[in-house]
């Protein structure tokens, strides 16, 4: 890999009870690139995109080993700061979850915890990341607008730009279209390409199309192991390992 890498994953282990759920996982995701997980369910994808951002540490019976190294420094030292780390990702769920504020609001939320107090400045913010993820032109009539109002795909767009808001340098996406009619999803695929510009983006799908469209590099997981990583046109086109060939003719799922 020719690429420089912002996030190291060394050795690293899971398990919640006597189930182990990600296996000796070593992997260096490159910078400004759009690196998909992919995997049948259950591999362990969500599992492993979340130790990326220490989302796992309240699980019950959780177990941690290993280390994983965000601009050089190891996430899970002891002297870490879970909220230095989440403010380093932004991370786009399944399914957007706005605020039950106006849309102003939402995408103010961040900056204003952060100390941001000027109404100039946070306006141009707001107008900043809204731009950001192509949804200024849209909703600029009806800022002060519930966010609720909108539909489905522009509130993804939203959650986005509250999370850029903040100013991440890693996005990670957990099967962030799965909710979204096809015209939403393209968008935000489209976003994702031109946003990789800037970020660092990490995302789990199950759609082998997507990952093909939006990335650069594949992790293939299998039963909590990575199988093979590599350039997207060769781990999709030309996988080296007989179980990622099966997955990506379809005879695993
Ligand atoms: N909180 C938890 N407690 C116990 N087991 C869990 C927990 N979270 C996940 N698991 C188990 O860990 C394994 C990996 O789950 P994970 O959600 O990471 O898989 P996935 O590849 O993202 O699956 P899918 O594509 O279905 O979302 C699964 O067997 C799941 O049941």
């Amino acid at each position: 890999m020719t690429q420089t890498p912002h996030i190291a994953v060394k050795d690293l282990n899971v398990r919640i009870g006597d189930h182990h759920l990600l296996k000796n996982i070593n992997i260096n995701i490159p910078d400004k690139c759009v690196t998909s997980i992919i995997g049948p369910s259950g591999c362990g994808k969500t599992t492993l995109l979340k130790s990326l951002n220490r989302l796992l540490d309240d699980i019950p019976n959780i177990n941690i080993s290993g280390s994983v190294l965000v601009d050089g420094e190891d996430i899970y030292a002891p002297q870490t700061e879970v909220t230095h780390v989440r403010k380093k990702m932004g991370l786009l769920a399944q399914r957007p979850f706005p605020l039950p504020m106006s849309i102003y609001d939402n995408v103010a939320y961040g900056p204003r915890i952060h100390g941001t107090r000027s109404k100039k400045d946070l306006n141009g913010l707001v107008e900043r990341y809204l731009k950001a993820v192509g949804l200024w032109e849209e909703v600029k009539h009806r800022l002060h607008g519930s966010a609720n109002a909108l539909s489905i795909g522009q509130q993804q767009r939203l959650c986005l730009a509250r999370g850029l808001a903040v100013e991440p340098e890693i996005i990670l996406g957990d099967e962030s279209t799965s909710a979204l009619d096809p015209i939403s999803t393209k968008i935000i695929e489209d976003l994702i390409i031109r946003l990789k510009e800037s970020y660092t983006i990490v995302l789990v799908t199950h759609i082998l199309r997507q990952a093909r469209r939006v990335s650069d590099y594949i992790i293939f997981v299998y039963m909590g192991e990575i199988i093979e990583f590599g350039p997207t046109e060769e781990v999709l086109l030309n996988p080296k390992k007989q179980l990622t060939k099966e997955y990506v003719k379809g005879f695993i799922s």
